[in-house]
C-alpha cells in the first residue's frame, strides 16, 4: 500500500524526514540504487497472499442460549469444516487455508505464528500489510486491536496485532541499538469517505465538521496513491503509539447492532513507517524504510439480520459495496483478468500494492461458529480461499543514501523556513507571492476543472444510466429474440424432422413404386410368355381334344354301325329263325314220316351250331379284346394328356417361382435403396446442421456487431436495428413456415397418390396371386378327379367285357346242352314215330303228290325267301363293310370276320337245303328232308346274349360321354387375364 501522507504537513521526525522514505520508489529510482539493493533475486519472485482463518468462540449469550455450532477447525491440518446437512444428509464442506486458529486460539499465539514473521519482514524494509475481513461481530476488531495496554503498562493476554506488532517494531529496534524512525497514520473509509483519525480536533462534535475535514486520494502520476492532507505522527515509544492509537480507535464510528454492541461502520487502516539506519558502505551512510498497513475492515453483513436501519443501512449498503469491489479485485487478480477494479472505490485504492503489487499481504479471515451464521461464515470462506490465489511479487524498499535523504529533507526545510517567515511577517498564514499565485491559478484551474469533472461525470453517470438501461432493454430484446430464435430453430428442426421424414417417405414410395412398375413389367412378359405357352397348350389341348372328339367320333360311329351291324344280323337272324320256324314248322308238318332222317340231320345241325356258336364265342372275344385294346388306347391318350396337363401346370409353377424369386431380390434392392437413401439424407442433415450453425454464428456475430453499434448510436439505430432484425427473424421464420408447409401438403399429396397406387398395386397383386393359385388346385384337382374317374370307367368297361365274355360262354354251354337234349328227345321220339311212320306210309304215298306238291311251293317260296334273305344279307354285309372301313382298324376286321361267318352259315344252309332237295326229287320223294335248324330256346339265349352285349356297348357309350363331359376343357391359369 502506498498511503503516503502529503508533503505539506509537518511531521515530528526521528530521522529527518523527506518525501522520498515515504513513497513507493519508481523504476527509474531504482535503477540509480541499484548497486545496493540487496534483494535484487527477490524481485520476480512470486508470493502468495497469505490467508489465516480465525473462528470465534461462542459469546456469553450465545453459549446461554445454547446455539449450535457448525463449526470444526483443525489447526493441525489447517482445516475448517462446516458441518451441513441436507435432506437428512450430511454435506459438510471442508475449507484449508495457511494456518487456522480455532476458538480457543490465544491472541499472543496468534501474533507469534502469523504475524511477527511479517513484523520481520517489515524491519527487513519490505511493505505488508494485514487486513482482516468477516462477518460483523466475528472478532475483526478483536483480533486486530483487542485490548491495548493494561495499567501497569504491559500488554494483556487479549491485544491484538496492532499493540503488539508495535510493541514487536520498538523492541527489536531498541534491541539493534539502531537509529531509526517511526511514524503513524491511522485513517478510516466510512461511507466512501476518508478521514485522518489523527488529525487534530478542533470540533469533534459534529459529523457535518467530520465530513468537511474528509481527505481526498490523488494520485502522484507514477502509480502511487497520495492521500492529501493525512496527518503523519511520528512516535517515539510504545506508550506514545497507544495513545495515538487509543485516539484514533476513539474516533471511529461504531453502532450498536444485533450482531454486534460495539460494530465498527467504517474500515480503518493504521500505518507503520519505519525508517531505519544501517551500517556504512564507504562513506555512504545508507537508510531503509519498512511499513506495515493494519486494516480493520468493517464487517460484510446481512442487513436484516445484523439489524441496521435506517441510516444504518446506508451505511451498510457502502460497507457491503466496498467489500463487494474488494471481492471483485480479488477476482479478478485470481482470474489474471486484464483489468482490476481498484478505482471502484477507495478501500480497493488505498490496498492497491497490497493485492497483486509489491507489498506482502496477510488476510486474517474471521468466521462465527454458529450456525445462524453458517451462510456469511461460508460466503467468508468462500471468499478467503479464493484470495489465497493471489500472487504478489514483494519488494524490498530500496535504501537510500544519507546525501540524497538530508538533501531532500533541506529543500524541504528551506521550504517550511520559507513559509514560517512569510506567516510571521504577515501575521497569519504566509505563502510566497509566486506560489500563491501559482496555487491560486492551480486552484482555480482545479476547481475548474472538478466542476467541469463533475459535469462530466454528472452526464457520463446519465449516460451510464441510459446506456446501462438501455444495455438492459438491449438484454432483454436479445433474450427475448434468442428465446424466440430457439423456439424457431425448434420448429425449423421439427418441420425439419418432418420435411427429412416426408423425403424419406417419398423416396421409399418412389423407389417401391418403380420397384413394383418392374415387377409388374417383369410379370407382364412372364405372363406374355405364359400366355403364349397357355395358347400353344390350349392348341395343343384343342388338338388332343378335336382328336378325341374325332375318335369318339369315329368309336361312335363304329359303335353305331356295330350296333346296327348286331341289329341286322339280329333281325337276319330273327328273319332267318322265323323262316327257319316256318319251315320246320312246316316241315314237321309236312315231314313227319322223315324222323330218322330228321334226327339225322338234326344231330349234324346240332353240331353245326355247336361250331358256329363256337366261332361266334371266338368272334365276340376278339371283339372284345379290341374293344379293350380300344380302352386301353384311351387310357394312355388320357394318361399323355394329364401328364401335358401337369407339365404345363408344373411350367406355371416354376414361372411363379421365378416371379417369387424375382419379387424376393427386389425387395433386397428395396432394401438397398433405402439404405442409400437413408446415407444421403443422413449427410444432408449434417448439411443442414452446418448450415444452421453457421447461420447461428453469423447471427450471433452479427447481433454482436450490431449491439455494438447499437451501443454506439444509442436508441433510434437499436430500435431499427431492433426492428430489423426481428423483421429478418420473423421473415425467415415465415418464409420457412410457409416452405415447409407447401412441402408438406405437396408430399402429403403426392404420399396419398402413392399410397393409393401402392395399395391397389397390392391388392391386384394379391388377388392375381389367390387367382393363380387357385386355379392351379382347382385344374390340379380337376385333372386328379378326371384321371380316377376315367379309370373308374374304363375299369367298369372291362368288368362289363369281361362279364360278356362269360354270358357268352354260358349262352354256349347252355345251347350245347340243350341241342344234346334235344337230340336225345328227338331221337326217341324218332324211335316212337318211325313205327307210326310205317303205318302211315301209305297213306303218305298216296297223299304224296299233293304233299309233293305243296312241298315244292313251300320250298320255292323258302328258297325265294332264303334268297332274298340271302340278298339283303349280302347287301347288309356290304354296308357292314363299307362302314367297318370308316371304323377303326380292329372294328372292321370283327366285322369282316362276323360277316364272313354268317355268310358261311347261310350258304351252308343253303346247299345243305338245295341238296336235300334235290336228294329228295331224285329219290321221287322218298328220302325225307331234315333241315337242321337251332331251336327257338337256343335262338332266344343268344338274342339275350346279344342284348346283354348292346348294352354293354350303349352303356359303355355312356360312361365315354360323361367322362368327355368331366374331361376339363382346354383353358390356362392365365385365361382371366385375356
Ligand atoms: N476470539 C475471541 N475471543 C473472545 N472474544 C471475542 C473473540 N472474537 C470476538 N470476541 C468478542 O466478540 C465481540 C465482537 O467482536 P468485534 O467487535 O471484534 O467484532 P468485529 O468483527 O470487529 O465486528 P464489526 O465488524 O461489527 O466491527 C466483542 O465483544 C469481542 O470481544
Amino acid at each position: 500500500m502506498s498511503v503516503t501522507p502529503d508533503q505539506s504537513k509537518k511531521v515530528g521526525v526521528g530521522v529527518s524526514p523527506s518525501p522520498s522514505p515515504f513513497l513507493t520508489p519508481r523504476p527509474e529510482r531504482r535503477r540509480r540504487t541499484l548497486e545496493w539493493n540487496p534483494n535484487r533475486q527477490d524481485k520476480d519472485k512470486e508470493v502468495n497472499v497469505q490467508v489465516l482463518l480465525r473462528c470465534r468462540p461462542l459469546s456469553d449469550d450465545e453459549q446461554r442460549l445454547n446455539v449450535q455450532k457448525v463449526i470444526s477447525c483443525n489447526e493441525h491440518k489447517r482445516e475448517v469444516t462446516v458441518l451441513q446437512s441436507l435432506n437428512n444428509k450430511q454435506v459438510d464442506r471442508v475449507f484449508t487455508f495457511d494456518r487456522v486458529f480455532g476458538p480457543k486460539s490465544q491472541q499472543k499465539s496468534i501474533y507469534d505464528q502469523a504475524i511477527s514473521p511479517i513484523v520481520n519482514e517489515v524491519l527487513d524494509g519490505f511493505n505488508c500489510t494485514v487486513f482482516a475481513y468477516g462477518q460483523t461481530g466475528t472478532g475483526k476488531t478483536y483480533t486486530m486491536e483487542g485490548g491495548m495496554r493494561n495499567k501497569s503498562g504491559n500488554l494483556p493476554a487479549e491485544a491484538g496485532v496492532i499493540p503488539r506488532a508495535v510493541r514487536h517494531i520498538f523492541e527489536t529496534l531498541e534491541a539493534q541499538n539502531a537509529d531509526y524512525s517511526v511514524k503513524v497514520t491511522f485513517l478510516e473509509i466510512y461511507n466512501e469517505e476518508i478521514t485522518d483519525l489523527l488529525a487534530p480536533d478542533d470540533n469533534p462534535r459534529t459529523a457535518e465538521d467530520r465530513q468537511r475535514k474528509s481527505i481526498s486520494l490523488m494520485e502522484d502520476g507514477k502509480g502511487c496513491v497520495i492521500v492529501r492532507g493525512l496527518e503523519e505522527e511520528a512516535v517515539y515509544n510504545v506508550n506514545e503509539i497507544y495513545t495515538v492509537l487509543e485516539r484514533g480507535s476513539a474516533k471511529r464510528r461504531t453502532a450498536d447492532t444485533l450482531l454486534n454492541k460495539r460494530s465498527s461502520r467504517s474500515h480503518s487502516v493504521f500505518s507503520i513507517t519505519v525508517h531505519i539506519k544501517e551500517a556504512t558502505v564507504g562513506d555512504e551512510e545508507l537508510i531503509k524504510c519498512g511499513k506495515i498497513n493494519l486494516v480493520d475492515l468493517a464487517g460484510s453483513e446481512n442487513i436484516s439480520r445484523s439489524g441496521a436501519r435506517e441510516g444504518r443501512a446506508r451505511e451498510a449498503g457502502e460497507i457491503n459495496k466496498s467489500l463487494l469491489t474488494l471481492g471483485r479485485v480479488i477476482n479478478a487478480l485470481v482470474e489474471h483478468s486484464t483489468h482490476i477494479p481498484y478505482r471502484d472505490s477507495k478501500l480497493t485504492r488505498l490496498l492497491r500494492d497490497s493485492l497483486g503489487g509489491k507489498t506482502k499481504t496477510c488476510i486474517i479471515a474471521t468466521i462465527s461458529p454458529t450456525a445462524q451464521c453458517m451462510e456469511e461464515t461460508l460466503s467468508t470462506l468462500d471468499y478467503a480461499c479464493r484470495a489465497k490465489n493471489i500472487k504478489n511479487k514483494p519488494e524490498a524498499n530500496q535504501k537510500m543514501s544519507k546525501a540524497v535523504l538530508l538533501r531532500d529533507l533541506y529543500s524541504e526545510i528551506e521550504r517550511m523556513k520559507e513559509e514560517v517567515r512569510a506567516a510571521r511577517e504577515k501575521n497569519g498564514v504566509y505563502i510566497p507571492r509566486e506560489r500563491f499565485v501559482q496555487e491560486e491559478a492551480e486552484k482555480k484551474a482545479r476547481i475548474e476543472k472538478i466542476e467541469q469533472l463533475e459535469n462530466d461525470l454528472n452526464l457520463t453517470e446519465k449516460q451510464a444510466e441510459s446506456f446501462r438501461e438501455l444495455y438492459l432493454s438491449e438484454q432483454e430484446q436479445k433474450l427475448d429474440l434468442q428465446s424466440e430464435l430457439k423456439a424457431c430453430k425448434i420448429s425449423l428442426e421439427t418441420s425439419n424432422k418432418a420435411l427429412l421424414d416426408l423425403q424419406e417417405k417419398y423416396q421409399v414410395a418412389i423407389t417401391t413404386l418403380k420397384e413394383k412398375e418392374l415387377i409388374i413389367s417383369k410379370m407382364l412378359f412372364s405372363e406374355n410368355l405364359l400366355i403364349g405357352r397357355a395358347k400353344e397348350l390350349r392348341t395343343d389341348l384343342q388338338n388332343a381334344s378335336e382328336e378325341m372328339n374325332s375318335l369318339y367320333e369315329k368309336l361312335g360311329k363304329a359303335a353305331q354301325v356295330l350296333d346296327s351291324k348286331i341289329k341286322k344280323i339280329t333281325e337276319t337272324y330273327s328273319s332267318g329263325v322265323s323262316a327257319l320256324k316256318e319251315l320246320a314248322n312246316m316241315l314237321k308238318t309236312k315231314a313227319s314220316s322223315d324222323l330218322e332222317q330228321i334226327n339225322a340231320k338234326v344231330l349234324s345241325q346240332t353240331v353245326a351250331v355247336e361250331k358256329f356258336l363256337v366261332t361266334a364265342v371266338m368272334e365276340a372275344n376278339e371283339v372284345i379284346q379290341d374293344i379293350q385294346y380300344s380302352l386301353d388306347e384311351q387310357k394312355q391318350l388320357l394318361a399323355f394328356s394329364t401328364r401335358q396337363q401337369e407339365e404345363v401346370l408344373q411350367r406355371s409353377l416354376i414361372s411363379t417361382q421365378v416371379i417369387s424369386k424375382a419379387t424376393g431380390n427386389f425387395f433386397d434392392d428395396l432394401h438397398d435403396r433405402a439404405c442409400q437413401v437413408m446415407r444421403s439424407l443422413e449427410e444432408s442433415q449434417i448439411q443442414r446442421v452446418h448450415q444452421l450453425v453457421n447461420f447461428e454464428k453469423m447471427f450471433k456475430e452479427e447481433a454482436a456487431k450490431e449491439e455494438k453499434q447499437a451501443m454506439e448510436k444509442i436508441a433510434v439505430i437499436l430500435a431499427t436495428l431492433t426492428s430489423k432484425k426481428a423483421s429478418i427473424v420473423s421473415k425467415a421464420s415465415t418464409n420457412i413456415q410457409d416452405t415447409s408447409k407447401q412441402d408438406n401438403t405437396r408430399l402429403q399429396k403426392e404420399m396419398f397418390v402413392i399410397q393409393q397406387v401402392a395399395t391397389d398395386a397390392g391388392k391386384e397383386l394379391s388377388e392375381y396371386f389367390g387367382k393363380v393359385e387357385s386355379n392351379f388346385m382347382t385344374d390340379t384337382f380337376s385333372a386328379a378327379e378326371s384321371h380316377a374317374i376315367m379309370e373308374n370307367c374304363l375299369q367298369e368297361c372291362s368288368e362289363r367285357v369281361g362279364n360278356s365274355r362269360k354270358q357268352w360262354e354260358k349262352a354256349q354251354l347252355a345251347i350245347n346242352t340243350l341241342n344234346q337234349n334235344s337230340v336225345a328227345k328227338i331221337e326217341a321220339t324218332v324211335k316212337e314215330n318211325i313205327s307210326a311212320n310205317h303205318s302211315a306210309h301209305e297213306e303218305f304215298v298216296s297223299t304224296s303228290s299233293h304233299v309233293d306238291a305243296d312241298f315244292n311251293a313251300i320250298a320255292s317260296d323258302t328258297l325265294s325267301c332264303v334268297n332274298a334273305s340271302l340278298m339283303l344279307d349280302h347287301e347288309k354285309t356290304k354296308e357292314i363293310d363299307s362302314m367297318a372301313t370308316l371304323c377303326l382298324d380292329q372294328l372292321k376286321s370283327v366285322q369282316d370276320k362276323h360277316g364272313e361267318g354268317v355268310s358261311t352259315i347261310r350258304n351252308e344252309a343253303e346247299k345243305r337245303l338245295v341238296k336235300d332237295y334235290l336228294v329228295d326229287k331224285h329219290s321221287g320223294g322218298t328220302k325225307k328232308r331234315v333241315i337242321a335248324v337251332p331251336t327257338v330256346e337256343s335262338i332266344e339265349e343268344m338274342r339275350s346274349s346279344i342284348e346283354v352285349t348292346e348294352d354293354c356297348i350303349s352303356d359303355n357309350k355312356s360312361k365315354r360321354s360323361q367322362m368327355e363331359s368331366k374331361t376339363p376343357g382346354p383353358r390356362t391359369p392365365f385365361a382371366d387375364v385375356n
